[in-house]
């Protein structure tokens, strides 16, 4: 299945995994590091004509602080640490946030990118879990009792979501984005299940040592999704014609940036970047690979 080419333009390690994990299935996901303005390198398959690439930027938006740091988490975090962001908050009763990924998807130089966004609500608390992933151990999002580092999951069935709205991106602005998510949990459960043997509604089941109604009911849903995989490559055909002609757009004044606004701001900033990544692949005929950090 896995026939498309797709070139994700990133240095994060973490953000590459995951969204290997989520299109790895049937997409032949590449990734080079194309830090901009210091172009490291750029590869054969940016420069070549017709390839597609996506980007991706990701904010945390304080609701206390009216959205930031928002697309300027990345030095905030690094700057004051999860001590630090906390501490951001403490003349505040509203510890309210949330993560805003905002993918920017190119079918190659000329065309104007277009974007998707995911959404996770949720809030700040002090440090909980692993600290290998970015702001991952401050933020609890709503539903959960754990931290997005102590409960990591690229998708989740009970919210219909995946981790900080990464999972869901392709279908955003998409009135099909329920069914397409679908997709993309019937298209991981499989692979989960040639790994395993069970799906991750199943393994959830076992790994607590509790099955009540409402999980069965679950699970038996995903395991009849599972059998049905003619339906899972309509839907792919489905989505690709639609982006191939163009037809998932966003609405106008969405793609206008209103500075006011993290969201305006992350859509402005991540097409500036998708539209200079695709600029230098057209322009930039070196043929060296980049780096993606350890
Ligand atoms: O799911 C996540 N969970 C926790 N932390 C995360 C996540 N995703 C990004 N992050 C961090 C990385 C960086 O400190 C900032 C976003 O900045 P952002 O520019 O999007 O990431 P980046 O520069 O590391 O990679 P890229 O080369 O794709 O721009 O939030
Ligand atoms: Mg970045």
């Amino acid at each position: 299945m896995a026939s498309r080419k797709l070139v994700f333009v990133t240095g994060n390690k973490k953000k590459l995994e995951e969204v290997q994990a989520i299109l790895g299935t049937f997409v032949e996901l590449t990734s080079q590091s194309l830090d901009l303005p210091e172009i490291q390198g750029t590869p054969d398959e940016i420069s070549a004509n017709k390839c597609k690439i996506i980007t991706e930027d990701t904010c945390l938006c304080f609701n206390a602080l009216k959205g930031l740091p928002g697309p300027y988490i990345k030095w905030f975090l690094g700057k004051l640490g999860h001590d630090g962001l906390n501490r951001m908050l403490a003349g505040f009763e509203d510890k309210s946030a949330y993560a805003l990924c905002t993918f920017a998807y190119s079918i190659g130089p000329g065309s104007e990118p277009i974007l998707f966004e995911g959404r996770t609500e949720g809030k700040i608390v002090p440090p909980r879990g692993p600290t290998d992933f970015g702001w991952d151990p401050i933020f609890q999002p709503d539903g959960f009792e754990e931290t997005n580092s102590q409960d990591y999951k690229i998708w989740d069935p009970k919210l219909g979501r995946g981790k900080v709205g990464r999972t869901n991106f392709i279908g955003l602005n998409w009135k099909g984005k329920e069914e397409f998510s679908g997709f993309w949990l019937l298209n991981h459960e499989d692979e989960r299940k040639k790994e395993t043997g069970v799906n991750s509604e199943q393994q959830k089941i076992d790994n607590d040592g509790v099955s009540n109604g409402k999980n069965e009911r679950k699970s038996k849903k995903s395991k009849k999704k599972l059998n049905d995989d003619k339906i899972s490559s309509e839907k792919l055909e489905k989505l690709e014609s639609l982006i191939e002609k163009s037809e998932i757009t966003i609405p106008k004044e969405s793609s206008i940036a209103t500075k006011t606004d993290m969201t305006g701001h992350a859509r402005e900033s991540t097409l500036k970047e998708a539209q200079n990544i695709i600029n230098k692949a057209e322009l930039d005929n070196s043929k060296n690979s980049g780096r993606i950090q350890e």
